[in-house]
């Protein structure tokens, strides 16, 4: 269970984004999130993946309160989420070869053993062909590049996704290829789903539930 309760945040100690918002995900519940832009949507996707400290509020992750964000983190509770942005551009190191842009989360966690196999079968998952692989960001379209941000997303097997505006940039079909492979991994792995995008129809279809930025302030 992913659960937060009544979460402050913001970028300046005294001018929070939103206030008192709370948000639960049942194990294995794939969830959507809409709202206006600007609201917070991303900042709270953020403090769901610990990558954002709150301000105020409460986040528990299975069972474990969260009590430090970000490199703070245990690396146990860091490692339980994997998160795809909008912008591949921007989560992407430029320096990296998509091959290590995807191993990068192992190696950073001391599993050099499993690369070659992980990235091999992950390529495959996500549809990234062997000279794909050897090119850096520059060197690809945005939808190759997303995919690779994706295949790094899920290299430690997350428990949790989170998925802001992951297709926002991309074509129809590029969307519903990422989309499946989410699919596929939720389902063989019972994965839960934070999905944050502004596409009603596309998460209505893709999640258990969606709902509404409004309707999550407590007061
Ligand atoms: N790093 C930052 N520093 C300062 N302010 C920020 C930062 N990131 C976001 N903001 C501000 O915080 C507010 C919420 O941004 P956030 O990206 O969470 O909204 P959002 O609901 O995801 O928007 P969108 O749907 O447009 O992506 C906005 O006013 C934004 O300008």
């Amino acid at each position: 269970m992913l659960e937060m309760r009544a979460i402050t945040a913001g970028y300046a100690r005294n001018a929070p984004v939103f206030r008192n918002v709370s948000l639960s995900l049942e194990p294995g519940e794939a969830l959507g999130l809409l709202g206006p832009s600007g609201c917070g949507k991303s900042t709270l996707a953020r403090v769901a993946a610990l990558l954002h400290h709150p301000d105020a509020g409460s986040l528990t992750v299975d069972g474990a309160p969260v009590r430090r964000w970000r490199h703070r983190a245990p690396r146990e509770q860091r490692t339980a989420f994997g998160v795809v942005f909008q912008q591949a551009r921007l989560s992407a190191d430029p320096r990296l070869a998509l091959t290590d842009l995807i191993a990068e989360p192992l190696r950073a966690t001391g599993r050099r053993e499993d690369v070659t196999g992980r990235v091999a079968e992950l390529a495959a998952t996500v549809g990234l062909t062997a000279d794909l692989l050897s090119r850096r960001p520059h060197e690809v379209s945005d939808g190759q590049l997303q995919r690779a941000c994706l295949a790094r997303a899920l290299v430690l097997r997350p428990r949790w996704l989170v998925c802001d505006e992951m297709t926002a940039m991309l074509d129809a079909s590029t969307t519903a290829a990422l989309v499946r492979v989410v699919e596929d991994y939720r389902a063989s792995t019972g994965a839960g789903l934070l999905a944050v995008g502004h596409d009603r129809v596309l998460l209505d279809r893709w999640c258990d539930r969606t709902v509404e930025w409004g309707t999550l302030t407590s007061g």
